[in-house]
């Protein structure tokens, strides 16, 4: 009995935070590392549909970056990426695409759904949800041709809000098309950045595979709680946020500056992660704050 008294607790407590998030969109980033345990997904989709439940209106903008390069393995091609995005070619595209809006899409809608959620899944070229253009990178003053990789245009955010209002948990994969019908790859960060600026989403979270942002990517009790804007360019500029960490942080301030409120990064491998951070108030992984815009 006093076991059930202690869950009956449990959720009480977590009643001033439901009344909070009650009615507020988050927009999830479930990235593709943070997907490679099925027992943590199938968590996590569970968390998706408990969200729901409480009154809370999810969307997932999802990645799967490593199920891309294992399917580029089974045909023997060699993943390449270049200053965080895949270099794309015409068959790459095809797999991006397969694999994305594909596998790992339905795969998130069937495991949202078989909980008792309501998943719809989307790709950007569903309704013209993600307009993209061609990308190109910048090297010095050199223009970098990286193929079929886009960046977003504009996010059709009505067909989004459309299906919250019906009820539905919208999940998207961030293959995106240009008004000539072209399709484009693009980085899901970039994608779930523009989403939660569209929607000005109320909370912002990236699940991927450390605690946060860490001082020392070998160190992870390193973690920096609070990141402000000033901050990020110090560390953006000496090394410390590199790689899969860019993309994020700029993204993050994005969704900021777009409108959106309280953007963490938090560990996608730990057991319900994101009930943690709605519901309870143990601080967990890095929260990005504004306070002044960085200038590069
Ligand atoms: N300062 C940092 N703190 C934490 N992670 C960092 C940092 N700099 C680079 N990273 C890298 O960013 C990775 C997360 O990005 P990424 O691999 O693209 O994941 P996802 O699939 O979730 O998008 C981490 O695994 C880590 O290797
Ligand atoms: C242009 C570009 O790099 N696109 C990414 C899209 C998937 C992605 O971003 O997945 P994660 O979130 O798991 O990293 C890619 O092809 O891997």
């Amino acid at each position: 009995m006093q076991k059930q008294i202690e869950k009956a607790e449990m959720l009480v407590e977590a009643l001033p935070y439901i009344k909070k998030f009650a009615g507020k969109t988050v927009v999830v980033k479930y990235g593709g590392n943070a997907m490679i345990n099925d027992e943590i997904k199938d968590q996590v989709m569970k968390d998706i549909v408990l969200m729901k439940y409480v009154g809370v209106n999810p969307v997932i903008v999802h990645g799967g970056g490593p199920a891309i390069n294992s399917m580029l393995a089974k045909i023997g091609k060699e993943a390449e990426f270049k200053m965080g995005n895949r270099v794309t070619d015409e068959e790459t595209m095809e797999i991006v695409e397969m694999v994305l809006s594909g596998k790992v899409n339905k795969g998130i809608v069937a495991g949202i759904n078989r909980h008792g959620g309501k998943a719809i899944g989307l790709s950007g070229k569903d309704g013209n949800l993600i307009l993209a253009r061609k990308k190109y990178l910048m090297d010095g003053k050199e223009k970098v041709d990286i193929g079929f990789v886009g960046e977003v245009k504009k996010i059709n955010a009505s067909i989004i809000e459309d299906l919250q209002k019906d009820g539905f948990i919208p999940v998207i994969s961030t293959v995106g098309v240009d008004e000539d019908g072209n399709t484009y790859n693009i980085n899901a960060d970039y994608v779930a950045g523009a989403i939660a600026g569209a929607l000005n989403a109320d909370k912002f979270l990236f699940m991927t595979d450390v605690p946060g942002l860490l001082r020392d990517i070998n160190d992870p009790s390193s973690k920096i709680s609070v990141l402000k804007y000033n901050e990020a360019k110090d560390l953006i500029e000496d090394g410390t946020i590199s790689g899969g960490m860019l993309p994020k942080i700029d993204a993050c301030m994005t969704a900021l500056d777009a409108g959106a409120e309280n953007v963490h990064i938090i560990d996608g491998r730990v057991k319900h992660t994101i009930l943690l951070e709605l519901f309870t108030d143990s601080g967990i992984g890095t929260m990005i704050v504004k306070d002044y815009r960085i200038v590069r």
